[in-house]
């Protein structure tokens, strides 16, 4: 999260008066993250998350988003609830944004990731594929490999400011990608949570205790979510790749729902994949980030050095 919409305290209390969550202690805005503005509220009956759509959530596929979240709660996974104002609404409009409380969950993200860490998370993820089984709407992933090309050509000229080269290096990479993707039936589908990072996982003594950041859940295949797990929790320093963590992410993971051979298989490509989107997403924001946004840009290379490892260049 980060914040691009200020609100002054009037207003939110105002907007709160609407719902039954008692009445505004404190709030401030919340920089990490980068997609939507988010406000950690304090009533007088506890805490809550703000969130201001702002960028690549499209307004009409909000409901989408909390009903899976409710569906997964329901399930018995530990994820943000949305919370209904008094007419039983759980998305409104504030400063002129498609705006949703959510309950706020206790715990805290892992700074520093190890072995145990990844074994649980790749359970947790299991089961959450698991858990979304029962949710029947669907939503197209809007960040799939059709996109990326638009995304691509949308930063050409900027890619080589940071890195010489790295925009006809990104091209040629796409295009095997492309060309190797599974066909849509190829791999079981489902619902995913397409950025479950380490800051969207929260950890009590060693276990997942809540998931959150639901805004790029999707239907797409079960590995891509593996696979976009298996890029951001297995490297350390951003570009070691640690083999160790890799093993116990996919032993977690099949421990609770285990891979089919096509799955195995199309593991490789679809690892080259998921650096690509987060590494084209990132570039794209590092053009476009408004100066004035309470933001940290996260580093396209970062990307780019897994996707040479996933590659099998070092
Ligand atoms: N439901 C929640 N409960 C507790 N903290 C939350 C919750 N939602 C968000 N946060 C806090 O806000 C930060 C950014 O949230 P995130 O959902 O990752 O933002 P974005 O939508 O921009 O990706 C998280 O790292 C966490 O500290
Ligand atoms: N995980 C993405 C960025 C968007 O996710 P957020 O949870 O940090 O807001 C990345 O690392 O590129």
């Amino acid at each position: 999260m980060a914040v691009y919409t200020e609100l002054a305290a009037e207003t939110l209390e105002a907007f709160l008066a609407t719902y039954d969550i008692g009445q505004l202690v404190s709030f401030h805005g919340i920089a990490e993250g980068v997609e939507n503005s988010n406000f950690l509220l304090r009533t007088t009956q506890g805490d809550f998350i703000l969130t201001l759509f702002e960028r690549r959530v499209q307004a009409s596929e909000l409901p989408w988003f909390l009903g899976l979240m409710q569906h997964l709660a329901q399930a018995g996974l530990t994820c943000p609830l949305p919370v209904n104002d008094r007419e039983g609404k759980p998305l409104k409009i504030l400063a002129g944004r498609p705006t949703a409380i959510t309950t706020f969950l206790p715990g805290v993200s892992a700074s520093v990731l190890d072995e145990g860490l990844c074994r649980e998370l790749g359970a947790a993820l299991a089961k959450l594929h698991l858990a979304g089984k029962g949710y029947s709407a669907t939503r197209r992933n809007a960040l799939a490999p059709d996109a990326w090309g638009p995304l691509l050509r949308s930063c050409s000229g900027t890619g080589d400011t940071i890195l010489p080269g790295l925009t006809s290096e990104l091209e040629q990479g796409l295009e095997r990608i492309v060309a190797e993707w599974p066909a849509k039936d190829a791999l079981p589908t489902g619902q995913i949570h397409a950025d479950l990072f380490p800051d969207n996982v929260f950890f009590r003594d060693g276990q997942v205790s809540g998931l959150i950041d639901f805004y790029f859940a999707c239907t797409d295949f079960l590995a891509y979510d593996l696979a976009i797990c298996l890029n951001a929790w297995t490297f350390t320093d951003e570009r070691i790749f640690n083999s160790a963590f890799f093993m116990a992410l996919l032993e977690g993971y099949e421990a609770v729902r285990p891979l089919s051979a096509a799955e195995k298989n199309a593991l490789p490509i679809l690892c080259q994949g998921a650096a690509m989107r987060f590494l084209l997403t990132r570039l794209y924001d590092w053009i476009n980030t408004p100066a004035n946004a309470l933001v940290t840009r996260k580093d396209p290379l970062a990307y780019l050095w897994r996707l040479r490892h996933f590659q099998g260049r070092h």
